[in-house]
């Protein structure tokens, strides 16, 4: 059975924009490793956020940090070489868009990066199968991507455990990442249904202490 370390990977989408480097201070400070990036096109979901030169600035302040890059993108295989050049550690593309995702994923793990796939809460998790022997991530994301700050779908646990059924099946390690709507309330029962590397962005930045302290009690 696989058992991967438990990641928390906070989003700075949540954090106050105007001071992203002290939003990744925050996390350093807090003992983590991993800070996740969510980047939006305008077009995949219906909103803005930061491009590849935020991440090459945050690089040069933070080395050592794993950054954790969510292309939320209909053309993400236009911009893995300027998100891997800017500093990316791993960078996670959605299934649901038109591009060639093979490749893609592919041309990530060249680069030398950690390889992650997505998908939104509607789309089924047996469509990741003929790509989990190519990812080092597979993410479900637990909201309706677009905006930071939403309420969790009410079948993340059965959509975690089917996926980590699958991972068994296969005979594969990769990590279940989950995105959306995590709460110190709601995170044991993530952990428990499978998730291993949890993403959380208005938890993280608002209620750290209570968020922490959750995924603490797990990780004994
Ligand atoms: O990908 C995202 C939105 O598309 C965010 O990472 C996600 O929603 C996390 O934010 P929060 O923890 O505030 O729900």
């Amino acid at each position: 059975m696989v058992k991967n370390s438990l990641v928390l990977a906070p989003s700075i989408l949540a954090a106050d924009c105007a001071a992203l480097g002290d939003a990744v201070g925050k996390i350093k400070n807090a003992g983590l490793k991993w800070v996740h990036f969510d980047v939006m096109d305008a077009h995949f979901v219906p909103n803005l956020s930061f491009g590849p030169q935020f991440l090459k600035r945050l690089r040069e302040l933070y080395p050592d940090m794993f950054f954790d890059v969510h292309l939320m993108m209909d053309n993400p295989h236009l911009y893995i070489d300027a998100f891997a050049s800017a500093g990316a550690s791993l960078i996670n593309v959605h299934l649901e868009p038109d591009f060639p995702l093979a490749e893609t994923l592919r041309e990530i793990h060249l680069k030398g990066l950690k390889v992650g796939i997505t998908i939104k809460p509607k789309t089924s998790v047996f469509e990741l199968a003929p790509y989990l022997p190519f990812v080092d991530l597979a993410m479900l994301m637990t909201v309706e991507p677009g905006f930071g700050g939403q309420t969790i779908v009410e079948n993340a646990h059965e959509r975690i455990a089917a996926l980590k059924k699958l991972r068994e099946e296969m005979k594969l390690n990769f990590r279940i990442e989950i995105d959306g709507g995590v709460t110190a309330q709601n995170v044991s029962n993530c952990i428990k249904a499978g998730a291993d590397t949890i993403v959380a962005g208005t938890a993280f930045f608002k209620h750290t202490d209570e968020l922490l302290a959750a995924i603490a009690a797990e990780n004994k």
